[in-house]
């Protein structure tokens, strides 16, 4: 039996899965944790990977691998192939002035059409800006940048630090693929090139950046345990890689309740939002992938597990109870600032709470409905830009919590279909991983455990616009 692997190494934890190259049957997993923060070194990821690929089992009897991750983070390396500070994630929002003087020196429509985004904290451009004006004796030591799933793609293969690697720092065998290049800021998916001057602009001046490899290709091969040789895979963004785990389509909307939100479609051009709703990301198959992305999603239920003291089995409970609408109580859940709507500063809001209605269960069902109502706007988006979606796949950690689909088909209008439980970035790294063995992209079954027709409740998204409104008109 030949076997892949592949990973994802997302915000708060590394998951490893391996599956056989024929059936696409899942054999063995592993995971590991990531420490908290927004600010994180890179030899937690290194650590928790290792530890991951520990935990399935290791990788002497796999013939490939490929690394997912979370995007977007700011991996500044010195030229001897250290880490030159902390990588900024995705979710950190120190950076959000930085977007700011982004969009005032380049205009947002020109970057746009240059890259497919309009700046904002989370995306690695901005990141190099604020390292720039915020500490400049670190963006001067800067001598490439790389993304999480590029970093450990380099570690993996050998190279890193001369102290710590066979291969030491050469800074030139980074690779990345377009999918995540596309979350840089200085990447354009409609010309499949780098803009060296928005990347100038940022950090203040040139660096090596990662070769972008092609959907099929290969990072190059690499011994990790025993004889032979494991071919690398070019690994993608963590929504990318799930699209091609889920085997998305035409017609599909992921939907992805992680610690981020993520709405995300294929579609075969480009997609362009001046307003920067939507970021015009590549996929990781040679096509598109225009997403909406929170920074609040599955941390919302972790929130409110703390404050009503429950498990998610007793808050699914106690939000079911409750009636849709939570009896007027709207729960706005910007918990971490928000980036769509781009409201870095922003906190959480609990309104509409009167005597009769701040009950446990209408609170448990509020924190459900804010946090998918956020992710409702993002459908609708992508939606009004053409996209003739006819099914919202749901998947994500928070995808498994049985009041979270129910409500779903409340405010989203659409049919739900909940895939039976299974790490799908990871899992579509492992369709990168047969596709770089064998040069074919692997068309495995994706087997779907829930299915929800649309249960639209018109007034839990009418109330939770008028609490928004109210805070932020
Ligand atoms: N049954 C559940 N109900 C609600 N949330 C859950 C449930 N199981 C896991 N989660 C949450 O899902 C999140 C992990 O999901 P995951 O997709 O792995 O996140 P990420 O990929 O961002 O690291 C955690 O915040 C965890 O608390
Ligand atoms: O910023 C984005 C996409 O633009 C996030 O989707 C991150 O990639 C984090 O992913 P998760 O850890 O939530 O899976």
């Amino acid at each position: 039996m030949t076997l892949v692997a592949g990973v994802d190494s997302s915000t708060q934890s590394c998951k490893v899965v391996v599956r056989d190259l024929v059936t696409g049957e899942v054999v063995r997993t592993g995971r590991a944790s990531h420490p908290e923060g927004t600010s994180v070194h890179p030899d937690h990821w290194w650590t928790a990977l290792l530890a991951a690929i520990d935990d399935a089992g290791g990788l002497a009897d796999v013939a490939a691998i490929s690394v997912g991750g979370q995007q977007h983070g700011m991996v500044a390396l010195a030229s001897d192939g250290t880490v030159v500070r902390e990588a900024l994630l995705w979710n950190d929002t120190r950076s959000a002035q930085a977007a700011r003087d982004l969009i005032a020196e380049f205009g947002a429509e020109e970057l746009v059409r240059r890259t497919g985004l309009v700046p904002v904290a989370s995306f690695t451009s901005t990141k190099l800006r604020w390292l720039r004006d915020a500490e400049p004796e670190n963006a001067a030591k800067v001598a490439a940048v790389a993304l999480p799933h590029d970093w450990l793609t380099w570690r993996l293969r050998g190279y890193g630090p001369a102290v710590e690697s066979p291969l030491g720092p050469d800074l030139e065998a980074l690779t990345t693929d377009r999918s995540d290049a596309s979350g840089t800021g200085y990447w354009s998916p409609a010309s499949g090139e780098y803009d060296r001057e928005l990347l100038v602009a940022a950090l203040g001046h040139d660096a090596i950046v990662p070769r972008v490899i092609a959907p099929d290709g290969s990072a190059g091969t690499v011994h990790i345990d025993g004889p032979t040789e494991i071919v690398v895979g070019p690994g993608a963004g963590d929504n990318a890689g799930a699209a091609l785990g889920l085997g998305a389509g035409e017609g599909d909307v992921v939907v992805s309740l992680g610690t981020s939100g993520t709405v995300f479609a294929v579609t075969p051009e480009p997609v362009t939002d001046a307003s920067g709703t939507i970021a015009g990301f590549a996929d990781a198959a040679g096509q598109y992938l225009p997403i909406v992305v929170t920074l609040n999603a599955a941390r919302v239920l972790d929130s409110a597990t703390r404050l009503l003291q429950v498990d998610f089995d007793a808050l699914a409970e106690l939000a079911l109870s409750a009636e849709p609408g939570a009896g007027g109580v709207v729960l706005v859940p910007y918990f971490e600032g928000e980036r769509t709507p781009n409201r870095p500063d922003a906190t959480a809001s609990l309104m509409g709470l009167t005597l009769a209605s701040s009950t446990r269960a209408n609170i448990a069902r509020a924190h459900v409905e804010g946090m998918l109502c956020g992710l409702a706007d993002g459908v609708d988006a992508v939606r009004a830009r053409g996209l003739d979606a006819k099914r919202v796949l749901l998947v994500g950690g928070a995808a498994f919590n049985p009041a979270v689909g129910k409500v779903a088909a409340q405010v989203f209008g659409l049919p739900i279909d909940i895939p039976k439980p299974g790490e799908y970035v990871a899992m579509g790294a492992t369709v990168q991983a047969a596709w770089s063995l064998t040069g074919e992209k692997p068309q495995w079954t994706v087997d779907m455990e829930t299915h929800l027709e649309p249960d639209l409740r018109p007034a839990v998204r009418e109330q939770y616009r008028a609490a928004t409104e109210q805070l932020y008109a």
